[in-house]
This record gives C-alpha cells, structure tokens and sequence, in this order.
C-alpha cells in the first residue's frame, strides 16, 4: 500500500448492552441472574467497512439473539462461564471471527423477607454495587478479567494523612482521625490457564475476592488511601493464586469537619460535610513479580494506567 493511502486499522463491532434477566424456576424458589452484556467480535471484517460487503458481518442482532438463546439452552451461571461460553461460539463457528471481547455487568438481588423468611419469588435489588466481567479472546488464548464498581464504601476513624510535602499552596491540615470514604472499581485477571478446565467456580472465587477487598479496607489502619488500595490488592493476590494483578480505580470522597464554632459548638469528628468535588482519584495496579504482562487483555478496559 503506498505511503499516505488511507486505510482501516482495528476495529471490532458488536451489541452493547443486552439486558438479560435469567429466571431458573426448576422448583418454586425461583433464581434470579440479573445482566448487561455486551458482545464484539473482531477478525477479517475489512471489506464490510470498505465496500460495504456485509458477507462476513455476523449481524449484531443475532449476537443479541445469541446472547438470549444461550442462556435458556446453558444457563447463566456466572458471568465469566457465560461470557466464555458465547465468546468461544462466535470464535469457533465463523472461521473469519479470531476473537473478540464480551463483557457484561450483573445486578445483585436479595430474597423479600416475609415473616423471617425469605420469599420464593420476590427480590429486592440489593444496593448500587455491580459486578463485572470482561473475556477477551485472541485466537488461542482466553483471558477472563473480573471486578466489581460503585462499591461505596466509609469508615468513620482509623484513617490518618500527614507527613506530605508542603509548598506555599498547602493548606492541607494534617490529621491522624479522618474518615475515609471511597467507591472502590476494582479488575482482577485470572491467569490464563489457571482457571481452564470449566470446573472453576467463578461465583466462589469473585465473593472470595469482594470479602477480601472489604475486609482489607476494614482492617488495615489507612495512612493513605494509596495504601490502603495496595494492602487490599496484595491480600487478593497472597490468597488467591489464580488472580495475576489486580487494578484499582478509588476517588477519595472527601468528608470535610464542619466549623461549628461560630455556634459555640465543639465538634470533635462528629458532624462532616460530604464534598462530591473535587476529589482525589488514586489509581494503581498490583502486580506479581516475574508475572507475564498481558496488556492485550486490558485493552478495552477504559479508565485505568
Ligand atoms: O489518602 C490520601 N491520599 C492523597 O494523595 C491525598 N491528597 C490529599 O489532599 N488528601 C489525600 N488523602
């Protein structure tokens, strides 16, 4: 191709957002799998864009039609299992797809407590939290990224800050009681191979790995939220084995004390005001040493270093 002649470079098409909502009513205590998916496909689509040949173009209505097909004829079960499911029929019926990415968002619901117990039938969506999933596949290798976002999380002490450098536009005042608050998104990568086999229990591992970040936010006495971010990835990682870094997304949401002097009040860390902006958003990956990278199965996952 001569120099300056113009040409398409990646690409990839698909359905965004297909809201799927799975109900397993084998017996009268109903299940409930709440999701948004999103399938792209990538591979030798090019003259689809180029001379408007659509002969390769599997229409994104019949991804969407995949998406609801398969879960009546496999079930959902969890997201990762799901998308891998449908991310390996698009790759491995239509020769000219060499992979693609599959993404979804689930929605937790909670049993209605009737009388002490839980109903049969009846949900109520249990907070803003959302888990998510990512399966990318490059011909033969398939990488499963799992998270979770909005999870908004507070504690009222057991927070410090100082010890930072100070200029002439420091204001800052140091503290050693703050409260420190964030909405933690968070993506983990299994590493490839380690979860093969289809007898991984994805479900179990993303709760492992939820408790795991919740608790490490509990426990650890913040100096930072910077430390706090690393602690929570290196306890995910020390205990599970099958994740190879973790990335982490966390605004600090700022609680400012209140001056109620002017009252004649004191106020020793009780009444705060929670400013939505500015706020620090402090990002990090947590890596293993001697870990392969896999920058490929990050490609798509917009918003982090
Ligand atoms: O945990 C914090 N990290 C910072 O980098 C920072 N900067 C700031 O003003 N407050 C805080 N808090």
């Amino acid at each position: 191709m001569p120099p300056g002649e113009i040409r398409l470079g990646a690409n990839q098409y698909g359905k965004a957002e297909v809201r799927l909502v799975r109900v397993t009513r084998d017996t009268a205590v109903h299940e409930i799998e709440d999701l948004n998916v999103t399938s792209q496909l990538r591979g030798d689509f090019t003259t689809a864009y180029t001379e408007g040949d659509n002969a390769s173009v599997v229409a994104t209505d019949t991804q969407k039609n995949t998406v609801y097909g398969f879960a009546k004829e496999h079930g959902v079960g969890s997201p990762e299992a799901f998308l891998t499911t449908l991310g390996r029929h698009f790759v491995d019926e239509f020769a000219w797809v060499s992979g693609g990415r599959w993404a979804a968002e689930q929605y937790a619901w909670e049993r209605i407590a009737v009388d002490g117990q839980p109903h049969d039938h009846a949900f109520v969506r249990s907070g803003r939290e959302v888990r998510t999933a990512v399966v990318q596949i490059h011909g033969d290798t398939t990488h499963v990224l799992a998270g979770l976002q909005d999870c908004t999380v507070l504690k009222s002490t057991g927070s410090e800050f100082h010890g930072f450098p100070r200029d002439r536009f420091t204001t800052l005042v140091e503290t050693d009681d703050r409260i420190l608050a964030t909405s933690i998104t968070a993506w983990w990568r299994y590493r490839p191979g380690a979860t093969d086999g289809g007898g991984t229990d994805w479900n179990d591992l993303y709760a492992g790995i939820r408790d795991t970040i919740l608790a490490t936010f509990a426990r650890v006495h913040s100096l930072a939220l910077q430390q706090t971010m690393f602690e929570a990835g290196r306890a995910v990682l020390e205990a599970f084995p099958a994740v190879a870094e973790m990335k982490m997304s966390c605004p600090n949401k700022h609680h400012f004390l209140v001056d109620l002097e002017p009252f004649g009040l004191e106020n020793p860390g009780e009444v705060f005001y929670a400013a939505d902006r500015p706020y620090g958003l402090i990002e990090a990956t947590i890596e293993r040493e001697g870990e392969p990278a896999a920058p490929e199965a990050w490609a798509t996952v917009p918003g982090f270093c």
